[in-house]
């Protein structure tokens, strides 16, 4: 179990993680959703003790990470895997963990062969290794003290299409055999395919937070056009209707079907340009416009560099 609360880091005036509240369980995979500087690195090192927050809590097992005796017996952290030690073997790396961890020498087997390392390729120098072998490696340390929680940051970055499902089905039967796993991802339809729950945070804030069937089901929502200067009152409508409305951009998105929408319109008289079924689930959307926020935030720090 993770349980973050009310987590916040500040740099000078600049906020990388604003009051994030969530809880990571046993048994589940919890996908941890953000577009490039949404703040994922920063609350997951803050978990493992390695930045201090400015306020809030982050617990893992109950107790903050430090505090933890021995923590790889207890979790399994990969915050950068490209941050080995290149002129060390896979091996030296993973007997050094090991020892570390308190661990037999022959846990060192069983990580390689639990992540697709051959024996062959332990031998090499990390230097040498391709992004995804150091994936693997990253994720063999992780797994070497027999944790029941994994700490992950982008575990996918730099594997294949199979080396993706391959982590996919180790994550799963991670989680399937009781373990907590916590994996942040810039790729939503990579969280998609191997998460239970999702969290989704935009500029240090969370945005959204559920189960997967909660928050990737289309929820029947319409994309509704209708001219400039109606739009305000077919919000009202709507919403007087008990309806959800949210304005975006130039559209009316609500959770009334097309024909509530298309009875509603008729009534108050208000001209209806377009009206569809939104084909994207809301998160996919909310993804969407953070990402498009984020660039734009980019774009104009540029500009006023
Ligand atoms: N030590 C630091 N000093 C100042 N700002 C920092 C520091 N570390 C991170 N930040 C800023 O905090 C924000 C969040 O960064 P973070 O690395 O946590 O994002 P992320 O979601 O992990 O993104 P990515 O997917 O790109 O790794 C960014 O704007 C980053 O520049």
């Amino acid at each position: 179990m993770i349980q973050i609360e009310n987590l916040t880091k500040r740099y000078g005036s600049f906020t990388a993680v604003d009051d994030i509240t969530f809880t990571a369980r046993p048994g589940r995979v919890t996908g941890f959703l953000g577009p490039n500087g949404a703040g994922k690195s920063t609350a997951m090192r803050m978990l493992v003790g390695l930045t201090v927050p400015s306020s809030g809590s982050a617990l893992v097992l109950g107790r903050p990470y430090r505090s933890l005796p021995t923590p790889a017996r207890h979790v399994g952290v990969m915050l950068d895997a490209a941050a080995q030690h290149a002129g060390r073997t896979g091996r030296e790396t993973l007997v050094l963990a090991a020892a570390m961890a308190g661990m037999p020498r022959h846990a060192v087997d069983r990580a390689l062969e639990r992540v697709g390392l051959t024996s062959r390729e332990a031998e090499r120098r990390v230097g040498n290794y391709s992004l995804g072998m150091r994936q693997r490696l990253g994720l063999a340390g992780a797994l070497i003290g027999e944790p029941q929680v994994l700490v992950l940051d982008e575990p996918a970055n730099g594997l294949d299409p199979a080396g993706i499902r391959w982590m996919r089905g180790l994550l799963r039967d991670f989680a399937d055999q009781g373990g907590t796993v916590l994996l942040s991802s810039h790729l939503l339809h990579e969280v998609e395919q191997v998460a239970h729950d999702i969290v989704m945070i935009g500029g240090g804030r969370i945005v959204a937070e559920g189960t997967q069937e909660e928050l990737l089901a289309g929820h029947g929502q319409t994309v509704v056009g209708t001219p400039e200067g109606e739009r305000a009152r077919l919000a009202a409508e709507l919403r007087g209707a008990g309806h959800q409305v949210d304005l975006r951009g130039e559209d009316l998105v609500t959770n009334a079907t097309r024909a509530q929408v298309a009875r509603i319109a008729l009534t108050a008289g208000v001209p209806v340009t377009h009206l569809a079924e939104s084909s994207a689930g809301r998160l996919e959307e909310m993804f969407l416009q953070l990402t498009a926020d984020q660039a734009r935030q980019e774009r104009t720090e540029e500009v006023s560099a």
